[in-house]
């Protein structure tokens, strides 16, 4: 991202605070999905967000396109705040913004075509006239390798692959500037898993669109994102350019998440991580990932470590990581 083009996303220190009953004789505990998560993002930049399950990509994708509110902090989309959502300009907004869920069945109308289902957000928004607005479906379905003869097809109709290319068309359909894609190919086979990425690609940079690409999956992850950012318990630890933080992470918890990912003809030695897996409603005092840090010292466990400038203009929020290059000991 250039430092002097505003960002097309702005989020700083979001939190988001769930109430969990657990039974109806147990107290309530609060599960922290998203604790102190800022980041920013450039017009037709692409970054991925990873982590575990349950550290909060999902949640952190909802808010940045006003779908759930946090609990503090705040979103500003093209320099201005994010109106919540049922407000008449979070409507108008959404033209802007759009976004891609995991399971394409679930977001397409069973009762509707998928031509219908194209030209909806047109009609809503009122964009061009009757037959204008024809030529668009018809020019958003090629665009996303559909044919003429799917517009008349329902859902049901359709492989896995195909409706979430006509999901696609259909969030396509406004012109947004920026696309938030949570899991977007993790429901589909690995080999079309492939053709939804490239195409993934190809319209971004086409159409110069921002994109979140929210997944668990590094390898799919890597295929599409300028930059990447680690999620751990609610927050960031390690965020910078994909390259940087896939080839050489820096934060331990990254250094174990890319570590677990098998990669053909290179030897790399696994870091098996200890202790149980973070759960968000029991956040260890100090560093989150203390309790299971392989390098972790006295203080870990006593102060939480801030997200601080890093080498190759990475952010990493680890006490052993200084800001003039201090490395981690790789030995551990
Ligand atoms: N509406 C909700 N009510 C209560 N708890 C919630 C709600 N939404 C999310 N959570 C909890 O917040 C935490 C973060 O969830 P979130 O879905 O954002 O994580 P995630 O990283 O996207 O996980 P996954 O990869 O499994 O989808 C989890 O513990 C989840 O159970």
């Amino acid at each position: 991202m250039t430092g002097t083009t505003p960002p097309i996303l702005q989020a700083d220190d979001l939190v988001r605070r769930y109430r969990l009953r657990q039974g109806l004789f147990h107290r309530p505990t609060m599960v922290h999905a998203v604790n102190g998560l800022s980041l920013r993002l450039a017009r037709g930049e692409t970054l991925g967000l990873v982590g575990e399950s349950g550290c909060g990509k999902s949640t952190t994708g909802r808010l940045l396109i006003g779908l759930d509110r946090p609990d503090a902090g705040t979103v500003c989309f093209g320099g201005k705040a994010l109106p919540a959502m049922g407000d008449i300009r979070w409507r108008r907004l959404r033209m802007r913004i759009q976004m891609v869920f995991q399971d394409p069945l679930a977001a397409l109308d069973p009762r509707l075509t998928i031509g219908a289902q194209i030209a909806e957000p047109l009609e809503i928004h009122r964009l061009g006239s009757r037959s204008e607005r024809e030529g668009r479906v018809e020019a958003l379905l090629a665009d996303v390798g559909l044919r003429t003869d799917h517009l008349r097809r329902y859902p049901h109709e359709l492989s896995g692959g195909q409706r979430q290319r006509a999901v696609l068309a259909r969030a396509l359909a406004t012109d947004p500037d920026l696309i938030v894609c949570d899991e977007p190919v993790s429901a589909l086979d690995v080999s079309i898993q492939a053709q939804v990425i490239n195409l993934l690609r190809d319209l971004q940079a086409r159409r110069h669109m921002a994109m979140i690409f929210i997944s668990h999956d590094l390898r799919v992850v890597r295929l599409i994102s300028n930059r990447i950012a680690v999620m751990y318990l609610g927050a960031i630890v390690e965020e910078g350019a994909s390259e940087a933080v896939l080839l050489d992470p820096l934060h331990p918890y990254s250094r174990a998440l890319v570590s677990a990912v098998p990669r053909p003809g290179r030897r790399r030695s696994r870091t098996i991580l200890q202790g149980d897996p973070p759960d968000p409603a029991a956040r260890p005092g100090g560093c989150a990932f203390h309790p299971r840090c392989p390098v972790a010292l006295p203080l870990c466990a006593r102060f939480a470590p801030e997200l601080r400038p890093a080498p190759d203009g990475r952010r990493v929020a680890c006490h052993l990581i200084g800001d003039h290059g201090g490395e981690l000991n790789k030995e551990a």
